[in-house]
Order: C-alpha cells, then sequence, then structure tokens
C-alpha cells in the first residue's frame, strides 16, 4: 500500500488525474471504475483538463461506477447517471455505450445485481477503481458490517450515510434510503485501486482503514489485503496518521 500525502483537495485532485492519465495515456486501462460523491468532483475537473491538453481518446474505454440510488432514474439530477454525465462524460469522447452504471430505477433489483456483477465480469474485470470513504469507513456504499465476500447487492443506506449525503439533495427527506452497490469483493477484484480522502472528516476513516483490525464492522480495512492500492489523501485526512506512514509530496 502506497500513502502518498498532499497539501490540500486541490493538489489532491492534480496528483489522481496525473496518475489516472499516466495509465490511461500508456493503455494500462481497458476498464475504469468510477467513484462520486463530494471527493472525486476535482479529480474529474483535472481529468478534463489533462484531456483537453493531450492527444488521448477515449475509444475502447470502459467505466464502470460503483453504486447507485435505488428509486432514482437516470435522468434524475441527484442520480450518479447525471453526476457522472455533468462531471465527466460530457467533457469527453466518450458514448453512451461505453459507461455503465447500476440502474436504480430497475423494477427488479435482485436481478439488476445480478446483470451489474455480470457486465463487469465480461468486461474483463476493472484495472482501475477509484475509491472515496465515508467517514464511518464505507467504500461504495457497502455500510459497516457487509460482508467482505459481497458482490453486487442492495444495500439499506445508514442514517449517517443518509446525512452525510443530504448536502447533495434539496430536502434531505428526498436522500433515497436505499442504493445498488458494487459489493466488497467486486472492489477487491479490481487489479489496481486509487483511494482518495480530503477533509478532517475523513481522518478517522483513514486512520482506521491504515491500522484497525481487518473487519467488517469498517469495510474500508479489507483494503489492507488488497496487492496494489494507492492512497492519495491531504494533510488534514491524514493528521491521524505517523509521518513515516506517509510518502511525502
Ligand atoms: N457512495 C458514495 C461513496 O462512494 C463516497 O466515497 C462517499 C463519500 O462521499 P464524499 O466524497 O462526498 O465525502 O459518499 C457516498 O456514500
Amino acid at each position: 500500500m502506497e500513502v502518498i500525502g498532499v497539501k490540500d483537495f486541490n493538489e489532491m485532485s492534480k496528483r489522481a488525474a496525473q496518475f489516472v492519465y499516466e495509465d490511461l495515456v500508456n493503455r494500462r486501462i481497458k476498464v475504469m471504475g468510477m467513484a462520486t460523491g463530494g471527493t472525486p468532483i476535482g479529480f474529474y475537473k483535472q481529468l478534463v483538463r489533462l484531456y483537453k491538453k493531450g492527444d488521448f481518446s477515449f475509444k475502447g474505454i470502459q467505466t464502470v461506477n460503483l453504486d447507485e440510488y435505488v428509486g432514482l432514474s437516470p435522468e434524475n439530477p441527484n442520480s450518479y447517471h447525471q453526476y457522472m454525465y455533468q462531471h465527466l462524460f460530457q467533457h469527453i469522447d466518450i458514448q453512451r455505450d461505453q459507461t455503465h452504471l447500476p440502474n436504480g430505477a430497475a423494477e427488479d433489483l435482485e436481478r439488476e445485481c445480478v446483470r451489474y456483477e455480470q457486465l463487469i465480469e465480461e468486461l474483463g474485470g476493472i484495472d482501475l477503481q477509484l475509491l472515496g470513504i465515508g467517514e464511518n469507513g464505507h467504500i461504495g456504499f457497502n455500510e459497516p458490517g457487509t460482508s467482505f465476500h459481497s458482490n453486487t447487492h442492495v444495500v439499506n443506506l445508514t442514517t449517517a450515510t443518509r446525512e452525510a449525503n443530504a448536502r447533495y439533495f434539496n430536502d434531505r427527506r428526498e436522500v433515497p434510503k436505499q442504493a445498488i452497490t458494487m459489493g466488497i469483493d467486486t472492489i477487491m477484484k479490481s487489479k489496481k485501486i486509487l483511494l482518495l480522502a480530503s477533509g478532517k472528516e475523513k481522518a478517522q476513516a483513514i486512520y482506521r482503514l491504515l491500522y484497525d483490525k481487518v473487519d467488517e464492522s469498517c469495510p474500508a480495512t479489507i483494503l489492507q489485503r488488497h496487492p496494489n492500492i494507492t492512497i492519495i489523501a491531504d494533510n488534514e485526512a491524514l493528521s491521524l496518521v505517523t509521518i513515516t506512514d506517509r510518502k511525502l509530496n
């Protein structure tokens, strides 16, 4: 595990975009796992900036997102479908059939989970998975207590997660109570993982990810067992981490 410490959100976003862009240009990524939330917004902005400056084409690349809210159609402005369109897809040369997210509006949610898991397998698995982290150590929408053996599944969101994500909605009552998420096992099968964290609200989760015993009560602890993971985090997110454990920028 490599931990790269950077000054702030802006540096984290730039460093992460360079990291991914290099892998894209060198054709090390065919299938890219995408994340949402506030953390990767700067990363997508920087990635778009690099894309516009260079001559890289997304032709041949497929994207798969970690999760989507249940009950929101792909057109809903709060859906992760719209988030991806707004922050990345509309700015790059990628077609609709190259981008994949779980369908939170599917009639048969169980079947949708199976379809999504199979799709990832058929694409050949994820080459690089981008991750954020929840304050309670959740990854994707895998809340504390989720089995480490889980595949794509429907989750009941905790009150804490709904509250943390309420800032993106007009009214907190609009925050869905469920989501479809890649499971922990789905995420762990990714060949490479890049986790981003910014702000003091994430310090405890990063501390637990690095030092706690690997246990389902903190989903992110499983990442200690991933063979190829890089964490890019800012000073505030790393404030509980001893200096020798970071590769300083
Ligand atoms: N499903 C997402 C996660 O993928 C994300 O990592 C987390 C943290 O979000 P933020 O980056 O906004 O703090 O929020 C949501 O729960």
